[in-house]
């Protein structure tokens, strides 16, 4: 097969072009896509992840909570595999927040290794921008709540990727979470 794929190359695009009017909450109001093509780069080149459904995945992860697209439509277009995947890790955006908060904690230890791939490093990519950033609308205090949160999850998803969890260990100990 050559590298990428086709079908990569679609995802790519695909996540691009559902993500064109987003941006993200920065001061300088980065494309939102930067964000999906982040997590898929720290699981390819931080982690070395040659699962490349994981790698489109990874693409997709808010496709469905963040933009128009269906999980029908991701199934179509990419298959049931990574559909299920990009399923494992989005929220439920009909709930509240805080019980959407709440149901991260406790939902993540059920899901499937690949999934958890995934969702360490979507918490990695948002904890390092947090470090530099504080999103536009945040207060200071919303800000130190999100790592003490993320590592509840983190916390959940142990014993998955040792590369991974050691780059949001150095984050909780700048932190003093750990
Ligand atoms: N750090 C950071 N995050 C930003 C920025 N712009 C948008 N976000 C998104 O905001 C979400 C975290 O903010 P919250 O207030 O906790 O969640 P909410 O968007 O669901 O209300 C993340 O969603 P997510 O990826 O779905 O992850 P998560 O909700 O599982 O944390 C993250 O991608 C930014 O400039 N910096
Ligand atoms: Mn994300």
């Amino acid at each position: 097969m050559p590298h990428p794929s086709k079908k990569f190359m679609e995802c790519l695009q695909y996540a691009a072009h559902k993500h064109r009017d987003q941006r993200r909450k920065d001061p300088q109001e980065s494309p939102y896509v930067n964000h999906v093509i982040n997590v898929s780069t720290i699981l390819a080149v931080e982690a070395g992840i040659e699962d490349e459904n994981v790698l489109m995945a990874a693409l997709l992860h808010d496709v469905v909570e963040d933009t128009d697209a269906s999980f029908a439509d991701v199934e179509e277009l990419f298959g049931g595999d990574i559909c299920s995947l990009v399923r494992e890790v989005t929220d439920d955006k009909t709930l509240e927040k805080q019980q959407r908060k709440r149901l991260q904690i406790a939902n993540a230890a059920k899901t499937s290794s690949r999934a958890k791939l995934i969702k360490l490093a979507d918490k990695l990519d948002n904890l390092r921008d947090l470090q530099i950033n504080t999103p536009r609308g945040w207060t200071e205090e919303r800000r130190v709540q999100y790592f003490v949160w993320a590592k509840q999850v983190v916390d959940q998803l142990r014993a998955t990727n040792s590369i991974l969890e050691e780059e949001l260990d150095k984050i909780f100990k700048e932190q003093g979470l750990l």
